[in-house]
């Protein structure tokens, strides 16, 4: 796949790049991704950008002995956050646009449209979204916790061809090289499966990174299956750059799937997370759930968590085997009331007339997981 067939892209950047140091940000490694962007426009591809490094820019503002305290963290994000939009304003002579996400925007299927709606417009109107978590707010609930998978999540939701995650190192290799010499860089992956997932250790510690190759394996995950040609490469060297717009590998390319999901099932799946869980019984079929009429209180064994109408569940056996994930129509306590029912034929005729219990449109089967 070269380049040249992109019709948009997004590039995710880390840390390191952008604060190096941790004294506020430089734009030293910035200079030749800037430069990348500006030719990928200028070639009719475009482009949204996900930085990382305001919480790494900020750093040097606070106390040394109370960064590791959450809300000085976040005091961090937001300080730091307004120098690294700046420093990369100042690289580009065409306007940029901030836009500060978390999980909760991005599950919630009408602010995920929202956004969508609103990266299309910047594009269309030649202004480069620069994206980041919105850390400030965010608790362990509302956040996505790293920008390799949010920037898988708007990869997504840009519908792009391509994800570009810069990185500190040139590509996922066999084993961390930090540890061991021997290591082997992978230049392609066809299929991710567990032997990839153990092959990623975390970020190195100490340093300004999130969440390691673990992360950045997820987020792959997260886009060849939407069918997006996902690479890992090293953000330090302009060659890496020049080879992508040569439309060579630099780094690790993740293949992707032939047969993407459609956007609203790849949302469910991976956008989504559940509010609650139906334990059903163990001859529900799911493959059948795209028929999500067949889904009856008279299969529900037990119903966990509190969610509203609207709100995806999680729909599982008693021994933990995930089924699908789906939008729910009915709520946790409306879905407990009427799978108590001894009554049967009272249940069904309740059922006829308020409806399917999970959502036919907004349903993804996990039956492989
Ligand atoms: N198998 C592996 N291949 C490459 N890097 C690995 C691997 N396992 C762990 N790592 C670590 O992941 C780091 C990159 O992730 P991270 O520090 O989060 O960077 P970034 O800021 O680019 O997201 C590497 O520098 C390396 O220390
Ligand atoms: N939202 C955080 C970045 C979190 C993150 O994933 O960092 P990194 O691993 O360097 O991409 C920040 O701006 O500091």
């Amino acid at each position: 796949m070269s380049h040249p067939n992109w019709k948009r892209v997004v590039i995710k950047v880390g840390s390191a790049l952008i604060s190096p140091n941790q004294q506020g940000c430089s734009s030293h490694y910035l200079l030749s991704i800037a430069q990348f962007i500006v030719r990928c426009r200028a070639n009719g591809t475009q482009v949204v950008l996900v930085s990382s490094g305001s919480v790494a820019a900020g750093a040097h503002l606070f106390p040394e002995q109370e960064k590791s305290d959450i809300a000085v963290k976040k005091a961090m994000a937001a300080a730091g956050q307004t120098e690294m939009i700046a420093t990369w304003d100042r690289l580009f002579d065409f306007p940029s646009a901030q836009m500060l996400l978390t999980h909760a925007d991005l599950r919630d299927r009408e602010r995920y449209v929202s956004i969508r709606e609103t990266i299309f417009s910047l594009l269309d109107n030649n202004i480069l979204p620069i994206v980041n978590e919105n850390d400030t707010v965010t608790t362990d609930k509302l956040k996505v916790g790293d920008n390799d998978n949010l920037s898988a999540m708007v990869a997504s939701a840009a519908e792009a061809d391509a994800l570009i995650i810069c990185s500190d190192i040139d590509g996922l290799y066999d084993k961390n090289p930090h540890e061991h010499d021997d290591a082997q860089l992978l230049k392609s992956v066809n299929t991710i499966d567990q032997s990839i997932y153990d092959m990623a250790g975390g970020a190195v510690k100490g340093g300004v990174g999130t969440g390691g190759m673990r992360t950045k394996i997820e987020a792959a995950e997260k886009a060849v299956s939407h069918g997006i040609d996902t690479y890992i490469i090293n953000g330090f060297t302009e060659l890496s750059f020049n080879m992508l717009l040569a439309g060579e590998n630099p780094g690790t390319h993740f293949k992707p799937h032939a047969k993407p999901m459609q956007e609203n099932v790849h949302w469910m799946r991976h956008t989504s997370n559940a509010q609650g869980e139906v334990i059903v019984e163990g001859d529900f079929d799911a493959s059948l759930a795209g028929d999500a009429e067949q889904l009856t209180s008279s299969e529900i064994i037990d119903v966990k968590g509190e969610f509203s109408v609207g709100d995806t569940i999680l729909v599982r056996k008693e021994d933990g085997t995930k089924l699908v994930k789906a939008k729910s129509n009915y709520s946790s306590c409306l879905l407990n009331f009427i799978a108590n029912q001894e009554n049967e034929e009272f249940a069904h005729e309740f059922e006829e007339k308020t409806g399917p219990i999970i959502s036919d449109q907004h349903i993804a089967n996990l039956e492989k997981e």
